[in-house]
C-alpha cells in the first residue's frame, strides 16, 4: 500500500521509499513504500509502534542512509543519485539534527558547536551570532562552557541552537525529549515550535510520546514499513495527544 500524506509540494517529499535489510537469512521491509509531503514551515511528528520504520525514515530523508528505491528532494534538492560527498555536504548544509547519536563535539564550547555546521558549510559565522542563537534558547550565559559542564537538556538546547542558526532546510529530531525530564522536555519542544512559529523552519520529529507529537501540526502513524494513518495537517488547531494516543494504541495491538 502506498499512502501519500499531506500536500504536494514541501520541504520534503518522499517518493515510494523502500528499505529491506537482511541479516542472517532474515528479511524485514524497514520502508515498504513510503510516501510523505512535508510542507514548508510546518511541525510534523511521525509515531509508530517500535520496529515500523521511523527511524530509518528519518535518516534517508536526511541523507544518512540511502533507500533501495523511492525519491527524497529536500527544498529542491533530490538526493536520489548524490554520492557520499554530496550526501555530507547536503547534510551540513540543509538539515538541521537534534540526534542523541549525532551531537555536540565534546572539545567545543557551546558558541563553537552552534556555529559549527555553518563553518563547515563554507559560511563565515561571528560569535555574535552564535550567542544570539542561545540567547534563542535561553543559554547565552553558557557560550563558554563544553558539553560536559551541561545537563542534558541544554545539550538538547544546544543542538536546537545549532539546528536553527544554520538556516536549514529541515530540522530533524529524533525522540528529542527521550531523556529529559518534564520541564527540560516541554522547553526543548517550545524551541521547536519557536523554529517553525518565528523563524519559519520545517521541523520532523520522530516520537513515542502522544504529548509530544500533540505539539505538531500534524502526525504521521506508521507501522510495518508504511504510513497508514495521519492527524492534523490542515490547520484546524492543536491536537489532542488522547486522540494521538488512542490511535497509536490502535496500531500496537495490530
Ligand atoms: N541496520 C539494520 N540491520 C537490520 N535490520 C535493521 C537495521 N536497522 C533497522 N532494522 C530493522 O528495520 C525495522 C525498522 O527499524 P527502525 O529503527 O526504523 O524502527 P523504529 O520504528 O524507529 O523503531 P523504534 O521505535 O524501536 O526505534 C526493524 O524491524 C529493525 O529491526
Amino acid at each position: 500500500m502506498n499512502t501519500t500524506v499531506g500536500a504536494a509540494r514541501g520541504a520534503l517529499q518522499i517518493i515510494s521509499l523502500t528499505k529491506r535489510y537482511t541479516t542472517g537469512g532474515h528479511t524485514v521491509d524497514a520502508l515498504d513504500g513510503v510516501s510523505l509531503s512535508v510542507p514548508e514551515g510546518t511541525f510534523t511528528a511521525v509515531m509508530g509502534p517500535s520496529g515500523s520504520g521511523k527511524s530509518t525514515l528519518l535518516h534517508c530523508a536526511v541523507g544518512l542512509d540511502r533507500p533501495d528505491s523511492g525519491s527524497i528532494t529536500v527544498d529542491g534538492t533530490v538526493l536520489d543519485g548524490l554520492g557520499e560527498r554530496g550526501l555530507t555536504e547536503f547534510r551540513r548544509a540543509r538539515v538541521g539534527f537534534v540526534f542523541q547519536s549525532y551531537n555536540l563535539v565534546g572539545a567545543l564550547t557551546a558558541a563553537q558547536n552552534t556555529v559549527l555546521p555553518a563553518r563547515l558549510a563554507g559560511r563565515r559565522t561571528t560569535r555574535e551570532e552564535a550567542l544570539d542563537a542561545l540567547d534563542g534558547v535561553g543559554l547565552r550565559d553558557r557560550a563558554d562552557h563544553r558539553p560536559h559542564q551541561l545537563s542534558g537538556g541544554e545539550q538538547q538546547r544546544v543542538a536546537i541552537a545549532r539546528a536553527v542558526l544554520n538556516r536549514p532546510a529541515l530540522i530533524c529530531a529524533d525522540e528529542p525529549t527521550g531523556a529529559l525530564d518534564l520541564t527540560r522536555g516541554r522547553q526543548v519542544l517550545d524551541h521547536l515550535r519557536a523554529a517553525v512559529d518565528l523563524h519559519g523552519r520545517t521541523v520532523l520529529v520522530v516520537t513515542h510520546d502522544p504529548s509530544v507529537a500533540a505539539r505538531a501540526d500534524r502526525v504521521v502513524f506508521m507501522a510495518d514499513g508504511q504510513v497508514v494513518d495521519g492527524i492534523g495537517g490542515d490547520g484546524s488547531g492543536r491536537l489532542d495527544a488522547g486522540e494521538i494516543a488512542v490511535r497509536m494504541a490502535g496500531l500496537e495491538e495490530t
